[in-house]
């Protein structure tokens, strides 16, 4: 990855320059989220723009998380959790009752802040998901997507020779990685990562942090992480989350250089969070 020495930013001068020239991915119009009665997720509105990482940044508790789970409908899962508003993939309503969400999920995939790989082999845990989705006609095939997903994930040279051995026993680091592979062996357009370097030791994050960087040619990220740096580092946009609420977005060097609002200001110069 590209970075200028003395700002820390990603190289993103071509993304800035044109950055209303990649298209939207993803919309969120006027969402709104609650916990029961607690409402978490008050009328955000928020592009997610296709190839760039958009980084989701705010203090603990703001809705970082909660968004995140919105564009995969994850929140689905917890119950008495409601959502209102409009999430399009492709301009497509994701909360649309035809909506197959094993087939969303696909599309838009997730890796969590802890690697959780399945109590499997390595293979296994690539393999499963092109599988239930019938993406591989016959074992040839399957173990092509496996190594052009491992690869893709950078992991496929540390592991290639002991891919029937769990995954379970991998490093943290090569975890979060073989859950990346995972993640991209369905084919996603869409990649969710909620504070996926949480778990990791600062060599292994720089090899996500590399790795993500590398992704966005070919897939659309959208990122939670508490760490300011991590997000000048990946993303070429960030949003700003307080109280529930969409402070600001914007492309990601205006953002730590140049914010609009105060309280995006207060937040990256560690006055508050
Ligand atoms: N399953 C849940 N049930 C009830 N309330 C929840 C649930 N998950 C989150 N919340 C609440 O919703 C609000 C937003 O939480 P969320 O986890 O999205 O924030 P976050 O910005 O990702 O926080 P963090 O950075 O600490 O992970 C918080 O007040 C939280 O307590």
């Amino acid at each position: 990855m590209k970075v200028d020495t003395e700002q820390g930013f990603a190289d993103t001068s071509a993304a800035v320059a044109g950055s209303n020239e990649f298209p939207v991915k993803m919309n969120g119009r006027n969402v709104n989220v609650f916990y029961g009665e607690k409402q978490a997720i008050i009328d955000v509105n928020l592009e997610i723009r296709e190839r760039q990482v958009t980084a989701l940044i705010g203090p603990s508790g703001c809705g970082k998380s909660t968004y995140l789970r919105c564009l995969n409908r994850m929140n689905d899962t917890i119950e008495g959790c409601r959502v209102t508003g409009e999430i399009t993939l492709d301009e497509e309503d994701v909360y649309d009752p035809n909506v197959d969400v094993v087939e969303l999920r696909a599309r838009v995939g997730m890796v969590f802040q802890k690697p959780n790989p399945f109590p499997k082999s390595i293979y296994e845990n690539v393999s499963y998901g092109p599988r239930i989705h019938g993406l591989a006609r016959n074992k040839a095939e399957l173990d092509e997507v496996v190594e052009a997903s491992l690869r893709g994930a950078g992991l496929w040279e540390e592991v290639k020779d002991r891919l029937l051995e769990p995954g379970t026993g991998l490093s943290g680091g090569q975890q979060q990685r073989l859950c990346i592979a995972r993640a991209i062996a369905v084919s996603p357009e869409v990649i969710l990562m909620d504070e996926p370097c949480s778990a990791l030791d600062p060599i292994a994050t720089a090899i996500v942090e590399e790795l993500i960087d590398e992704l966005r040619q070919n897939y659309t990220i959208a990122i939670v992480t508490h760490s300011m740096q991590q997000a000048a580092r990946v993303s070429q946009r960030t949003a700003m989350f307080h109280l529930g609420e969409l402070v600001e977005v914007d492309d990601t060097e205006t953002m730590f250089t140049n914010p609009s609002e105060k309280r995006t200001q207060d937040y990256i110069t560690g006055r508050f969070g």
